[in-house]
């Protein structure tokens, strides 16, 4: 009978893969159809794309779906069945009966969320374990209790597939979960999305992979939306964004940005690094304030009694220090940012200016009205507007800023804050930091981006485009006139045949000329700082200083987030420990919290052991309970510091060869280590930035953060947790990356 069943589901799945490779012809020749259109003016080019990124889209989908297209099954109690898998299929009939469901579909629900005791309907849960398309495995539970019938596939170990999953040997590459989603994991990532839902949990409990199927959970419920206003997935660091890049394409959702929020401000790449204490001081909300009084620093007026002189060709002009207050005052009571508000006091100025000239040249010596009409008085207002004297005047009192400009000024002299914080944080010179990213933000806000001269520009652009598209007509008319000659002598508009210039004129013609924006709306968002994201998920939202969530709000207008993280691994000096105190500025009270309880990753054995280190600082610390123990405890050793790099590099070059191992270590251990690694592993290249598909990487507890290895070797222990302020924190995040085996290598400074 079991043989049957297993026989059965492999028809059903390659039947599944012909249909697949079916879809896939069509939608490859549908794109290329797409692609070949060769539509003519703008609204055809514009459609012409718009349908080929929506095959190019399902393409990839269909693409990605050749790897565990179909991973589950569930019988109804009135037998009804339906296969489960990473996208939807139907059949080529007139109902097109679904084959396949999507494991984002309502109707696949139960799949997660069934147990004995609340079977939702269901009889059975199969999973169906492939390889390529070939069936290698059926997992079936029974749900409902009465019912006897028996398939031979019945697992002993309810978790038995979760289990496999979570012992197979890492690749630097984090999968998706879709076959093993849990239930208190499902009902996050199926959440309403509107509002801000914060998901904490320890170390292993699947936030991340959890905020990841709820981007594609998001993506499939609220396609309309969200792929217009795209989703942003922010992540602690680059090589944490290559960990995690590869489970979204293989759920077939392409349409998100991954970034670093030091790669939020388009145009800037923060390639520098801040001393910790520089980044804490950085990340503080009171940068906000220091900031803004900085900006109003740049709006000056001349010091009494020393009034700019601005030299005109009708005689000096006297700026001085009432006509700029007044001036200033007005652009002020704006309320507009720094380079929007300069017009309004470029206009006093030279309003103010132009009075003073008017009462000169027009004074009566007798004292009767003055002599200049309106007229007089326009044209002296025009030359003073013209002098590049003038401008260059209301330019030192106000000048127009860029974020760029006014930072790197700033930072070379910081004020408004306390000296001991200015001096942190001083820099002359140097490249931009991820610290520095928020800054950029919050000034690019104060400062506003007065793009009068960029659509002066674009307008005069356009004028071209006119101008050349009448060329274009001309010709055509001229032909007319050439071409049609005879048939037109006596009324030479009267031609039967439409040329361009009888349906359109030029500026139509020219607006036609414009290229239509082909770039996906995650590609556009990447591009543009005001973007205003549909939905942003955070993870490791712990670390985000408060500057920087003040940036992530601007991008999220709409408060619709989730953010995942675990106030215990807190690292960075500018992070957070409490949700209440990063929300409530922006939503009150009103966010909701929903806690993961599991740990996925990490074996009883090591837990208990980073669980009794941590207890040392804080006595009451509960970890989250493992799902599963190995029997391999956790091993230790201690070494002088001269034998250290040898040590660890030959316990290195003796772990298991299959999976991956990090060697996790503080950064001034690195050089040494670094050498003996590359003696010991000889194929092994520990230059460069951290590639985690590497057989063994060197890494320091921060790079560690959202990781995972098969092996983890934590070097010095003692020196993590004493060497910065979150020491502690930064300990229980190396000692908890490991899935299978961890080692700590102390340093015995006796021996
Ligand atoms: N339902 C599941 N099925 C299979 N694997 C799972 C499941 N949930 C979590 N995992 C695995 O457990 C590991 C830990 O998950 P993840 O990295 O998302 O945890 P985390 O809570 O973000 O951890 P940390 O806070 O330490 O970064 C990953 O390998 C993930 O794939």
């Amino acid at each position: 009978m079991s043989n049957d069943e297993l026989h059965q589901e492999q028809q059903f799945i390659s039947l599944l893969h012909e249909r697949l490779d079916t879809l896939r012809e069509q939608a490859e020749s549908a794109l290329r159809q797409a692609v070949a259109q060769v539509g003519t003016g703008r609204q055809a080019r514009v459609e012409r794309d718009v349908v080929a990124a929506e095959h190019s889209a399902r393409f990839a989908s269909l693409n990605v779906a050749d790897t565990g297209l179909c991973f589950g099954r569930i019988d109804h109690r009135d037998g009804r069945t339906h296969h489960i898998g990473r996208i939807g299929i139907r059949a080529d009939d007139s109902e097109r009966t679904p084959l396949l469901i999507d494991w984002r579909a309502p109707v696949a629900r139960p799949f997660y969320l069934a147990t004995g005791y609340e079977p939702l309907g269901l009889r059975r849960r199969r999973h169906i374990t492939t390889e390529g398309r070939t069936v290698t495995g059926l997992h079936d539970e029974i749900l409902d209790l009465d019912d006897d019938t028996r398939t031979g596939y019945e697992s002993r170990d309810a978790d038995e597939v979760l289990l496999a999953a979570l012992n197979s040997a890492r690749t630097g590459r984090m999968a998706d979960i879709v076959q093993t989603i849990q239930a208190e994991q499902d009902r996050i990532i199926r959440a309403p999305h509107h509002g801000v839902l914060v998901v904490e949990g320890g170390p292993g409990t699947g936030k991340t992979a959890v905020a990841l199927h709820r981007a594609a959970y998001l993506l499939y419920a609220h396609r309309e939306q969200l792929a217009k206003r795209a989703v942003l997935i922010v992540g602690p660091n680059p090589a944490f964004l290559g960990y995690i890049g590869e489970v979204l394409p293989s759920l077939g959702e392409t349409g998100v940005l991954l970034a670093t929020v030091g790669e939020l401000f388009p145009g800037v790449r923060a390639e520098g690094g801040d001393t910790q204490s520089a980044a804490e001081v950085k990340g503080r909300a009171e940068m906000a304030e220091a900031l803004a009084a900085a900006v109003r620093d740049r709006q000056q007026v001349p010091e009494r009694g020393a009034p700019l002189v601005v030299p005109h060709d009708d005689g000096d002009l006297v700026l001085d220090w009432d006509m700029a207050l007044e001036a200033r005052h007005k652009a002020r009571e704006t309320r507009l940012p720094h380079n929007l508000a300069r017009p309004y006091f470029a206009f006093q100025i030279i309003d103010a200016l132009t009075e003073q000239l008017a009462d000169r040249i027009g004074e009566d010596p007798y004292g009767g009205p003055n002599f200049l009409g309106p007229d007089d008085i326009a044209q002296l207002a025009k030359g003073i507007a013209a002098s590049s004297e003038v401008h260059a005047a209301i330019d030192e009192l106000w000048p127009l800023l860029s974020p760029q400009d006014f930072l790197a000024d700033y930072l070379a002299e910081p004020t408004h804050l306390p000296d001991a914080d200015a001096e942190t944080i001083r820099r002359a010179s140097g490249p931009w930091t991820p610290a520095d990213v928020p800054l950029l933000d919050e000034a690019a806000e104060l400062l506003g981006a007065d793009d009068s001269a960029a659509r002066a520009a674009a307008e005069a652009e356009r004028q071209r485009r006119i101008a050349y598209a009448q060329g274009v007509l001309d010709v055509s008319y001229a032909s007319r006139t050439y071409e049609f000659e005879d048939k037109e002598e006596l009324d030479k508009d009267a031609s039967e045949v439409l040329a361009a210039h009888d349906v359109i004129d030029a500026e139509r013609m020219a607006d036609r000329q414009e290229e239509a924006d082909t770039r996906s709306a995650a590609e556009r968002a990447a591009a543009d700082r005001t973007w205003a994201f549909g939905h942003i998920i955070v993870d490791e939202a712990q670390e985000l200083s408060a500057m920087a969530w003040r940036l992530l709000m601007r991008r999220a207008p709409t408060r619709s987030m989730t953010l995942v993280g675990d106030p215990a691994q807190t690292g960075d000096a500018a992070g957070s420990s409490s949700w209440q105190h990063i929300l409530g500025p922006y939503v009150e009270d009103r966010w909701e919290l929903a806690t993961l309880g599991v740990n996925y990753r990490t074996p009883t054995e090591i837990m208990d052991l980073a669980a009794e280190l941590r207890r040392a600082a804080d006595p009451g610390f509960e970890p989250p309970r493992s799902v599963r123990s190995t029997g391999v405890r956790p091993w230790e050793t201690a070494v002088s510091p001269d034998e250290l790099p040898h040590a660890v590099a030959e316990r290195a070059a003796d772990a298991p060869p299959e999976g991956r191992l990090a060697v996790i270590a503080p950064p001034a251990l690195h050089p040494g280590l670094r050498e003996a690694l590359s003696a010991a592993l000889p194929d092994v290249p520990f230059e460069g930035p951290v590639d985690l598909t590497r057989p063994v990487v060197l890494i320091d507890p921060r790079q560690a953060k959202g990781l995972e290895f098969d092996t983890v070797v934590v070097v010095d222990p003692d020196g993590i947790r004493t060497a910065v302020p979150h020491g502690e924190n930064d300990l229980y995040v190396a000692l908890t990356r490991a899935t299978q085996r961890l080692g700590l290598v102390r340093v015995d400074a006796k021996g």
